[in-house]
């Protein structure tokens, strides 16, 4: 029988949260094409181009995050904040749904609260090791809480989570690229041993740092890299390659939209520890070193990262002390086939496939459950 079923999902900020969105959202229509199926985001940030992109609707609200280091300025956060709470009442009255997802993110907070509030069934999708504040405030009405790593109970109730790894977008593992074809289409030479560089969906300073310095070990290295230095750090990159003068082992980006190509080329990866990448990796089986971002809420990458160190599925450095080590360590594991092989064998071990299809049956179960007692 055919369902039409209405569901919120809320959240965004970046890549992080969005590509899980979507692919949940993706694979709620799969089960049930006649779903409706709306976003509600943030004003100004990633989501408001990316999910609509992706084919869906979204809904930006006026929310923001708070300033640790400026107490005044939150005065302002607060009163934004409220007033997303009544838009996000507004828009839950309209549409009506059966049930609200949260991915985490600016917008997740007010939406899944009134959704809450309002006798929606929720469930958050939690991408980290460790839980954030607002999830973990959002969790006491939650009917489900799907995780990705083991030990979650510390933060939530254990009986409302579901170990079920983080959504990876559809097409990155269904796409079959052969390394040559992959390294060809980044302008590089297959012959040659490939690093690729990410600093997750919006670039890392300290890896750009790194890169930076280390032109001349990248031009004697006999390796070749792929570089993504994020939107905002690409013209000082740019600059920098120009000024150094050639540098055909080196393909710079602001951003890397074939994925799927990138990883394919990839001998070893150099990355920040986001709960994205890291369940690519896995799903993917890449040898990874993994340099965790210092500036994110509770030092979070480095525990995603310290799950995957401590079982030898990755190698880590420490941001503080990467302009020191990386590229040597990069460099030197790249012609390390033994090493190469443990970290893909070790990694492989902690992948948990078809997230996406798993949580997707979890939210229409509860929408499912509401919708038969609220409109029959
Ligand atoms: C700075 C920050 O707040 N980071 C958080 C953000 O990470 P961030 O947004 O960096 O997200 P993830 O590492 O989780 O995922 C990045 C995603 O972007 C994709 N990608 C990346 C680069 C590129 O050029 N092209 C591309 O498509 C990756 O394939 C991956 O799917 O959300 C994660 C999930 O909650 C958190 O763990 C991170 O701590």
């Amino acid at each position: 029988m055919e369902e039409k079923l209405r569901i919120i999902v809320s959240g965004g900020g970046t890549g992080g949260h969005i590509f899980p969105a979507v692919s949940i959202a993706n694979a709620i229509k799969e089960l049930y094409p006649d779903t409706e199926i709306l976003f509600i985001g943030a004003e100004g940030r990633m989501e408001m181009q990316r999910v609509p992109a992706a084919g869906y609707k979204i809904i930006g609200l006026p929310v923001a995050g708070f300033d640790r280091k400026h107490l005044l300025k939150n005065i302002s956060v607060l009163i934004k904040l409220f007033r997303s709470q009544l838009m996000a009442r507004k828009i839950i009255k309209d549409f009506k749904p059966h049930a609200a997802v949260g991915v985490g993110g600016y917008a997740s907070g007010p939406t899944l609260k009134m959704a809450g509030m309002m006798g929606i069934p929720t469930l958050i999708q939690e991408q980290n090791s460790y839980a954030g504040v607002t999830n973990k405030l959002l969790a006491q009405k939650a009917e489900k809480i799907c995780v990705a790593y083991e030990g979650m109970e510390r933060f939530f109730d254990k009986d409302k989570i579901i170990l079920t790894g983080n959504p990876v977008r559809q097409g990155l593992l269904s796409k079959n690229i052969s390394r040559e074809e992959a390294i060809r289409s980044f302008g590089l030479d297959p012959k040659k041993k490939t690093i690729l560089i990410v600093g997750g969906s919006l670039g890392a300073r300290t890896i750009n740092n790194c890169m930076m310095q280390g032109f001349d070990k990248i031009k004697e290295s006999g390796v070749q890299f792929i570089w993504q230095t994020g939107k905002i750090y690409i013209n000082e990159a740019q600059q920098a390659v120009k000024a150094y003068g050639e540098l055909p082992m080196l393909h710079v980006t602001d951003f890397i939209s074939d994925m799927a190509a990138a990883y394919s080329a990839a001998d070893v990866v150099i990355s920040r520890a986001g709960a994205g990448s890291i369940s690519e990796f896995c799903l993917l089986g890449k040898p990874v070193i993994l340099v965790p971002s210092p500036n994110v809420a509770e030092d979070h990458q480095t525990k995603n990262a310290l799950a995957l160190v401590n079982k030898n599925a990755a190698l880590y450095i420490k941001d503080s002390e990467a302009t020191q080590k990386l590229l040597d360590t990069a460099i030197e594991t790249v012609h390390k086939p033994d090493l190469l092989k443990e970290l893909r064998n070790n990694i492989t071990k902690l992948a948990i496939k078809d997230s996406a299809t798993i949580i997707a049956k979890e939210v229409c179960k509860l929408a499912l459950k509401y919708k038969e007692n609220h409109e029959h």
